[in-house]
């Protein structure tokens, strides 16, 4: 068998209704011999991960496959390392992968395998390091077969149905674990116990450090002696330092017990929240999505914590250079005193509010004695860079000033905890006022106010691109959910530049920049995926449908790239507009090259996207038109019924219309996306 028919046999074994697989096609030399003209790394197929001509990877993530995989396939690669099928609509039973025991890397996240995994299905791959399961229907036991699993350093088995005891997996060389939203039971292992208590929620029979609530009858002593606990957190040099040390060590532990007991708390409390949404005013399938975002997301709304809750811990010291509180370590270092000068004291004495648990961590509100409000974000995932490179990057952000920019104010950074702090934005994220309880809030979004939004949106992002133009990602993870917006409903952008600070083998997970066409199918990214996220914004303003994109799986949302490209194709965008931004008038037509500007945006190759500047200088002509212009009220209609857009547009054979005074759009020939002709 050659590896052309090995992997067309493996293609056999899928069901492909795209199809996302037609490079992997029998060419007549590939049918007939194995030279390495005809090897499929020589060809490009898609997904094909080779190294010097041989195949060792296969990462078939997002593609919409379902069927089954052949491992009969699969096991001609005997130097297969890793095999990714996320994100895909697989089912039945696990394949037997524990033959491929080469196998380092193991994705098959949010597809629909179910049923008990087999236990000693693990045995022999004593080469594995990464098992992504999670997202699936799996039931019975943790298979024991993973405590052999002595090289395993990210292990996620996150929402299935696996039952019992978690066993004792080998914990040494264990970077990350989640467990969570199974049916798990019993004490989590004590070598476990220094992972997150969010690895562990959703367990109703789960006991034990690190989660918060009763403790295992057998673990009593250990658990009830809670102000210890912090010990494995908190670095050599505070636990044997002076008295200051000390008090540092029983403030932090403090403020990380109090952490863990209001995540528990919030996540319960937003589960029970997201089910009532889902029962309220949305349809099925949009309700399902955005509680599906919301989980990913954490909490959407903040939750209330009992009074009792204020981390009231003792003096403070306020020092005069930007490093507050120092000392071993424990200091929280300003890098933009727009909201004065305060330090972990301060925020210890805050009263504290739970936020959610982003991708990154958790986040939480602290309000300071002196009346400034800020948001804490533990962020666990950004270990890629030294204190060095991670402080370099923090001061970086930190000068950053745009009006629809939220500039970080502080960090906090030890190898085992980073915090970073910003203003607490009260309206919370544009996710959720467009999609969430759809109150007040909600009512307000109408046309003059979204169209200033992706204004601002737009701005901030050309800004980002000018200022951060030497990173592969000037923000990397734009989406509604980290556009917050201001009391005048102005948009400031969040969470961006931290793709340089994540591990690149985790950032497919936090960065919505991983979702776009290129990174799911050519494992690149660049400031061109930063132009397709903001055109799903644009989109999803727009239209006010939840983007199927934010979800890991098929499951719900609204394709809003297919949807807007197919509209713009059959000119009838007007058919998408969110009717609360319409009302009962027709589209005006800046919607409609708004939308047509985010479909040009969202090409599937980034080289047929405009980059960010020309994204903003076009948003800008068009709400400038707007804005100059007032609503153009209704569009005149073509003869073909189709709406006649002035000065930009073309009819359906692409030729060019007279228009009526919103002038023209900046040179099409920036990008070679030819906007007009769509
Ligand atoms: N500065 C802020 N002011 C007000 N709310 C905030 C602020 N920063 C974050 N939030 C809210 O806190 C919650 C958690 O935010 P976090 O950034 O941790 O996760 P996320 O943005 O939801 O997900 P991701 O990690 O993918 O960006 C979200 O509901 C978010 O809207």
């Amino acid at each position: 068998l050659s590896d052309s028919n090995a992997l067309l046999l493996l293609k056999s074994s899928f069901h492909d209704p795209d199809p996302a697989l037609s490079s992997w096609s029998a060419s007549p030399a590939s049918a007939s011999d194995d030279s390495s003209s005809s090897s499929p790394c020589a060809k490009s197929w898609t997904g094909v991960l080779c190294f010097q001509g041989i195949v060792t990877g296969l990462r078939l993530g997002g593609l919409g496959l379902a069927g089954t995989i052949n491992v009969d396939a699969l096991s001609h690669f005997t130097t297969l390392r890793s095999i990714s099928f996320i994100n895909n609509n697989f089912s039945g039973p696990l394949p037997d992968i524990g033959r491929l025991d080469a196998l380092k890397s193991v994705y098959l996240s949010n597809n629909s395998f179910s049923g008990p995994i087999p236990d000693s299905l693990f045995s022999s791959m004593n080469h594995l390091k990464k098992l992504w399961l999670d997202g699936n229907a799996f039931s019975g036991p943790i298979p024991s077969s993973l405590s052999n699993s002595s090289t395993l350093i990210e292990l996620h088995l996150e929402g299935n149905d696996f039952t019992g005891p978690i066993p004792p997996v080998p914990h040494l060389s264990l970077r990350s674990i989640n467990v969570s939203y199974n049916k798990l039971l019993g004490p989590i292992p004590p070598t476990l116990s220094r992972f997150d208590a969010s690895a562990f929620v959703g367990n109703a029979g789960l006991c034990g450090p690190p989660l918060p609530g009763p403790t295992c009858t057998a673990q009593e002593t250990e658990t009830t002696v809670t102000l210890e606990r912090p010990r494995d957190i908190t670095p050599p040099a505070l636990a044997k330092n002076t008295k200051s040390g000390l008090v540092v060590l029983l403030v932090f532990g403090i403020l990380l017990l109090f952490l863990s007991l209001i995540i528990g708390y919030a996540t319960v409390k937003n589960r029970r929240r997201r089910i009532d949404y889902e029962n309220s005013v949305m349809n099925h399938r949009e309700a399902a999505a955005v509680a599906e975002a919301m989980e990913a997301a954490g909490a959407a709304s903040p939750v209330k914590l009992p009074a009792a809750a204020s981390l009231n811990n003792g003096r403070q010291k306020r020092g005069g250079s930007n490093r507050v509180n120092g000392g071993g370590g424990a200091e929280l270092v300003i890098v933009n005193n727009a909201k004065g000068v305060f330090g972990l004291q301060d925020l210890m004495r805050s009263a504290a509010e739970v936020l959610g648990n982003g991708g990154f961590g958790s986040a939480y509100k602290a309000l300071m004695a002196n009346g400034v409000a800020v948001a804490v974000k533990r962020m666990r995932e950004l270990n890629r860079l030294n204190k060095e490179g991670f402080e370099g990057e923090m001061r970086r952000f930190g000068r950053l000033r745009h009006p629809n920019v939220l500039t970080p104010l502080a960090y906090h950074f030890r190898k085992e905890e980073k915090l970073v702090v910003s203003e607490y934005i009260s309206k919370g994220s544009l996710l959720y006022i467009l999609h969430g309880d759809k109150g007040a809030d909600h009512a307000a979004l109408d046309w003059a106010r979204r169209l200033r939004i992706i204004r601002g949106i737009a701005r901030a992002m050309a800004y980002l691109h000018a200022e951060l133009s030497t990173y592969e990602l000037p923000h990397g993870n734009l989406k509604t959910g980290n556009v917050l917006l201001t009391p005048d409903f102005e948009p400031l952008l969040t969470d961006f530049g931290l793709a340089a600070l994540v591990n690149p083998s985790n950032a497919p997970n936090l960065l919505f920049a991983y979702k776009t066409p290129e990174a799911l199918q050519l494992h690149q990214v660049s400031p061109k995926s930063d132009v397709y996220c903001f055109g799903i914004v644009v989109l999803e303003i727009l239209t006010g449908k939840f983007p199927s994109q934010y979800l890991n799986n098929t499951k719900g949302g609204t394709d809003v790239v297919q949807w807007g490209t197919a509209a713009v194709a059959e000119g009838r965008e007007a058919e998408l507009l969110d009717p609360q931004i319409t009302g009962r008038a027709p589209a005006t037509a800046e919607m409609v090259r708004l939308l047509r500007v985010a479909v040009a945006c969202t090409q599937v190759m980034p080289q047929e996207r405009p980059d960010m500047k020309a994204t903003a200088e076009m948003v800008e002509e068009i709400a400038s038109g707007a804005e100059t212009f007032g609503p153009v009220g209704p569009l005149p209609s073509g003869p073909d019924g189709y709406v006649q857009l002035s000065g930009s547009s073309g009819d359906r054979s692409g030729r060019r219309r007279e228009g009526s005074g919103d002038g023209p759009l900046p040179p099409a020939e920036q990008w070679s996306g030819d906007l007009l002709s769509l």
